[in-house]
């Protein structure tokens, strides 16, 4: 049968749906076919990026059933799900917004649903599942990646913050009769306790990438590997090495613990809706072992050096707001306390971007440590620095270990990153929150 105009929508499978592209078409869309819509009743609704294929006929060699092309898309088709900003005001669409059929995707959420069926197999397929492993997934929106976890692993934890999300997944899994396997948390991924897993394998939102990095890392859960769909600059962060331009803050802790491969890149169009980047997706492998340093000093360590990572060190230890903060944190204010509050004189200081930072607000002192003393502490760190050949260095270029050692002479010496006179904070609830935007 020859079709001039197809209904194009998204689909896990294009042989279910036994329909085989025309040369023309690189990427074969597939989804529910209904011959009697008419197409042009539709358009208005459907993605732009589908469109390209409207002139384009298709050779259909059979049809499925509406009820069966839902259960393959999770949700309704395509002509259904409608991209909105959260500041859109659109009545319209605010009004259909419950309706019945109708499901919106909030960009704020990063609601882009995979729907390449090689890119959910690739992905399913790197992750090395085992059938006894449980897998936890971050983000299942309505569930393309789910039901392919679900027919590799034992158990499968899916965390959604939305809750429209949830009921699509749950009726979804239910028709396929595998909802003993599943159990959907609906709540925050960053602001809970993950259960017990083997693996993670998500296509997470990428505007909580680095917290959840973060938490998944530095946090107490022992797991094999993380295989994450990211975004392509993202994952290029994580996967840099000293002295490339995208190594940064994030790319040195991640390291310290765990090892980065690249899988592969996916392109932005095997998303609905179609996202403005492309995206890779990267494996991470918690280490088995990491290296003996405490790891609030570290942090600590690695967010001061990366604040401005190609600064050579000497400059940016040379900071007076960063020399008065390392004074007070390495708890050698006690001979000070009585000195009386002075406001530093930054008319001397030629540091453009400091004085800046200082105009804020928020790093403005009264300090009560002395000039003297502030000098002196500021020649210990520079002592430090040029015993151990650091000073001209920039943090951006050094390896793990070079920092590791830089760290532990700064430590030796008594200067500490990380606040003593705090206590101990065992959590990593800091640390994950300082990548949360
Ligand atoms: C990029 S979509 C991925 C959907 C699905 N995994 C796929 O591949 O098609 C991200 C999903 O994460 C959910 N989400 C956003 N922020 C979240 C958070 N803080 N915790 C849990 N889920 C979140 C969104 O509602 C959305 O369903």
């Amino acid at each position: 049968m020859r079709l001039r105009r197809a209904f194009i929508l998204e689909s896990p499978c294009k042989t279910d749906l036994k329909i085989l592209s025309s040369a023309a078409i690189p990427t074969i869309w597939v989804g529910y076919m209904n011959p009697v819509q008419p197409f042009c009743s539709i358009k208005g609704n459907v993605f732009c990026h589908t469109e390209k294929c409207l002139s384009t006929s298709l050779t259909v060699t059979g049809f499925l059933s509406r009820k069966h092309c839902l259960r393959l898309l999770g949700t309704m088709p395509s002509r259904y799900y409608v991209h909105r900003d959260d500041n859109d005001e659109d009545e319209r669409k605010r009004k259909r917004e419950g309706q019945e059929g109708y499901i919106y995707f909030h960009k704020s959420r990063g609601q882009h649903i995979l729907t390449n069926p090689r890119v959910l197999d690739s992905i399913v397929r790197r992750a090395e599942i085992r059938p006894t492993d449980t897998v936890l997934e971050i983000g299942p929106g309505t569930g393309n990646l789910t039901l392919k976890l679900l027919e590799v692993a034992e158990k499968v934890f899916a965390v959604e913050i939305d809750k429209r999300m949830v009921e699509v997944l749950n009726n979804r899994v239910a028709e396929c009769g595998l909802e003993d396997r599943l159990t959907v948390i609906c709540k925050d991924a960053l602001k809970m306790d993950f259960p017990p897993f083997d693996l993670i394998v998500a296509n997470i939102p990428y505007g909580i990438s680095s917290p959840l990095i973060a938490k998944l890392v530095f946090g107490a859960y022992p797991f094999r590997s993380a295989t994450l769909l990211l975004q392509k600059e993202f994952a290029r962060r994580l996967l840099a090495n000293p002295g490339d331009s995208a190594f940064n803050r994030l790319a040195v802790n991640v390291k310290l613990v765990a090892e980065v491969e690249f899988v592969m890149d996916v392109s932005k169009k095997d998303f609905i809706p179609c996202p403005k980047v492309d995206s890779s997706v990267v494996k991470i492998w918690p280490k088995t072992k990491v290296p003996d340093v405490d790891m609030h000093e570290w942090w600590a360590f690695t967010r001061t050096c990366f604040n401005k990572k190609n600064k050579t060190l000497g400059a940016t230890f040379k900071q007076k707001k960063k020399v008065v903060e390392l004074l007070r944190r390495s708890q050698m204010m006690d001979s000070l306390k009585d000195h009386v509050a002075t406001r530093y004189n930054y008319d001397d200081y030629d540091d453009k971007e400091e004085q800046e930072e200082q105009s804020d607000g928020e790093h403005c002192f009264p300090s009560p440590c002395s000039e003297k003393d502030l000098v002196s502490f500021k020649e210990m760190i520079a002592e430090v620095l040029k015993a151990g050949g650091f000073e001209a260095k920039r943090p951006s270029k050094l390896s793990i270990e070079e920092l590791l050692h830089l760290l532990s002479l700064l430590n030796q010496a008594g200067i500490y990153f990380n606040d003593r006179t705090k206590g101990k904070d065992v959590s990593n609830e800091g640390f994950v929150a300082s990548y949360s935007s």
